[in-house]
């Protein structure tokens, strides 16, 4: 029998097409990585735009987590120029993403992003993105080759650096960590209230935090869900923001014990 008061954590969904119906999905990985290693209750966020009221919702959870995802974030939220219509968008995620990354932070409600939330965040607060990493020659191939089994394609690619006394090092313990990397899109111009906190060797951002945020405000491009309990770095991350959640949850229930 699960404990009963456990932090609930609200997963951003997809909205992929299948077969002839839209519908609203999430990894299975991002799931079980907020049962096991945040310690969380997961539920799942539809990505419905403007039919959200941000504020509400978020009475309704004690984190946001915002998983990977196949979509490329469209190049029009940073004011570049049209993706090419081959380009696999989610305009719906895109727009959900970025009213709940403002509200959250508003809020102070925990909020972790991964790949593409990562690359969210950065876009919802003003950044840009390299929409083709592979077409710049100072980068690294940084996409995964998608005719591996999936063990390959999650396995580490390569190192980042963690930002010395930043706070993903002081999570992870660690100077500098392995990372696996499955990504088209990474950060061009980092929004002026993000602090880096991992580079890649050659030069990427990799990670962040949000300057000054009420509560923990954290975005990796890698997938430290990817079989988190056998990756103490990434379970310490996911781990931090699982605590991060239950203060968060107890401070909910203090408001409500003292406001009836
Ligand atoms: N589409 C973006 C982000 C890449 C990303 O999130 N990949 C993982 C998708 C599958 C998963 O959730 O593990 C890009 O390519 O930059």
């Amino acid at each position: 029998m699960s404990e009963i008061n456990l932090p609930v954590v609200g997963i951003l969904c997809d909205l992929e097409q299948v077969g002839p119906h839209p519908f609203h999905m999430s990894g299975n990985k991002y799931v079980q990585a907020v049962i096991q290693a945040a310690n969380c209750v997961p539920i799942l966020i539809p990505a419905i735009a403007g039919q959200t009221n941000f504020k509400q919702l978020l009475t309704l959870v004690d984190g946001v987590l915002l998983p990977g995802g196949y979509s490329m974030v469209d190049p029009l939220n940073y004011q570049a120029a049209a993706a090419p219509h081959e380009t696999k968008l989610d305009i719906a995620r895109d727009q959900t993403s970025f009213g709940l990354i403002k509200q959250a932070i508003e809020c102070g409600v925990p909020i972790l992003g991964i790949c593409r939330g990562f690359q969210e965040m950065n876009v919802a607060f003003g950044g840009s993105l390299h929409q083709k990493l592979h077409e710049h020659e100072m980068y690294q191939e940084h996409r995964e080759n998608k005719d591996l089994i999936l063990a390959e394609q999650y396995a580490d690619s390569h190192k980042v650096t963690l930002t010395p006394a930043g706070q993903l090092s002081k999570i992870m313990d660690a100077q500098a960590i392995n990372v696996n990397s499955l990504h088209t899109q990474g950060v061009d111009k980092l929004a002026d209230n993000l602090s880096v906190e991992a580079v890649s060797e050659d030069g990427l951002c990799e990670a962040f935090s949000v300057v000054n945020a009420k509560a923990f405000a954290l975005a990796v491009q890698w997938h430290p869900e990817w079989q988190v309990m056998d990756n103490n770095k990434n379970a310490k991350l996911f781990a931090a923001f699982g605590r991060a959640c239950k203060v968060k949850q107890s401070a909910k229930q203090t408001m409500r014990n003292n406001h009836g």
